[in-house]
């Protein structure tokens, strides 16, 4: 048993996981890294390819394990003005840090009932799912480790109204820069494939919860932008990193294609904003920052790319909430899900079936199946 103060507000949990995607941090890392996820997936050689182009970049580093260690950094401090001083270890999915390395690391200590943070806000295969079954791999073997959830967090106010708070103010300098007449507001999420946009959320709802909960947020978040600045913004979801066979139909618009109707329709100024995303990874730096930006250029158009919540303290504080939330579910009470602006929430504990691995059925963590 670990010896912290055994009242604070995150019991019964002993520790924290951070679990991620992951990223190359060196030149060598870069092909076993795009192997280890494109693993049995059927994305052509052509893909990789040009996605191991994309690391040239960046000198084959990925942004996205240091900004994992920042956002890791800033829990522990959170934590620890919240009274409740967890030991918390980060746990990629396709780089190490691996998943079972992290779980060492805690069990080591001690711990036995572990809270898991995804480092992801949205319901799919990709982004939920697929994580849970990272858990179980990892979890194999290990007697009497339990490890939990939190919540899809992308409705609650740590996510979405930071969100909010930075598209506000991109929205209005763009407006006070060329009127509202000529400015639009595009939403940008990771792409998947349409078949894991339909299976996405409970088995017995009506699928695309991954691009429906992210209209639903972004339409929250124009709706703000619209009260505040008195303005009517053409807004709408696009996304980005399509990837997988070209034959196979993933979500669209793509954003550089939504760039170019919007700049034919008149829009001078197009405030991007990376809904999909906690933090400014390679999906986001590249994606958007290289490649819409020089879409916009090509085209006369300027564009403001908002920021992720990265490890905004806002955003930090709302993760740690959501925590507080699980473990208060964990001890048995039925604490208030806070959401921004009365959105819905979506339950911890996944619904049977949902968002199910199209490929092979596998075991995962934190269902009720
Ligand atoms: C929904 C979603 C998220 C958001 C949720 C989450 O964060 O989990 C996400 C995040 C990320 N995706 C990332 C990188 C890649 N994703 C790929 C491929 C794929 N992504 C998919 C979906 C998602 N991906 C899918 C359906 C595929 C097809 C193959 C498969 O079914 O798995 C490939 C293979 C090459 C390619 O085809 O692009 C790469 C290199 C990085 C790391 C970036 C960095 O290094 O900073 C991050 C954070
Ligand atoms: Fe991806």
């Amino acid at each position: 048993m670990s010896d912290q103060a055994p009242e604070h507000p995150l019991r019964p949990y002993e520790a924290v996981l951070v679990q991620s995607f992951g990223g190359p941090e060196g030149p060598d890392e870069v092909l076993p890294f795009l192997r280890r996820v494109t693993a049995g997936r059927g994305v052509p050689d052509e893909r990789l390819a040009e996605v191991g182009a994309h690391y040239d970049h960046v000198a084959g580093v990925s942004p996205l394990p240091a900004l994992n260690r920042r956002l890791v950094a800033e829990l522990v401090a959170e934590l620890a003005a919240r009274e409740c001083p967890l030991p918390v270890a980060l746990g990629n999915r396709n780089s190490t840090p691996f998943v079972p390395e992290a779980l060492d690391e805690l069990t080591a200590d001690g711990a036995r009932r572990i809270l898991v943070v995804p480092t992801s806000a949205w319901r799919s295969y990709s982004s939920c799912r697929q994580y849970r079954e990272g858990l179980a791999d990892a979890a194999e073997g290990r007697e009497g480790l339990v490890l939990d959830k939190v919540r899809p967090f992308g409705e609650h106010p740590g996510f979405a109204a930071t969100l909010a708070r930075d598209t506000l103010a991109a929205a209005r300098a763009a407006v006070a820069a060329v009127g509202a007449d000529h400015v639009a507001l595009l939403y940008v999420t990771h792409s998947i494939p349409d078949a894991m946009d339909e299976t996405s959320g409970p088995g017995d709802g009506d699928g695309r919860a991954y691009s429906g909960d992210q209209a639903e947020v972004a339409a929250a978040i124009t709706a703000e932008v619209d009260t505040v600045l008195g303005t009517d913004l053409p807004a709408g979801l696009s996304f980005c990193s399509r990837s997988g066979s070209p034959r196979a139909p993933w979500l669209e618009p793509d954003v550089n294609d939504r760039l170019r109707e919007l700049a034919a329709d008149g829009v001078e100024h197009v405030v991007v904003v990376p809904i999909g995303f906690i933090s400014d990874h390679m999906e986001v730096y590249y994606d958007l920052d290289v490649e819409a930006a020089a879409t916009a250029d090509e085209i006369g158009l300027a564009m403001t790319r908002v920021p992720t919540p990265g490890a905004d303290h806002a955003f930090v504080a709302g993760l740690v909430d959501v925590m507080l939330e699980r473990a208060a579910q964990a001890r048995g009470e039925q604490p208030v899900r806070a959401t921004w602006r009365d959105l819905d929430s979506h339950p911890a504990v996944c619904p049977t079936g949902c968002c199910p691995n199209l490929r092979e059925a596998r075991p995962a963590l934190c269902g009720s199946d």
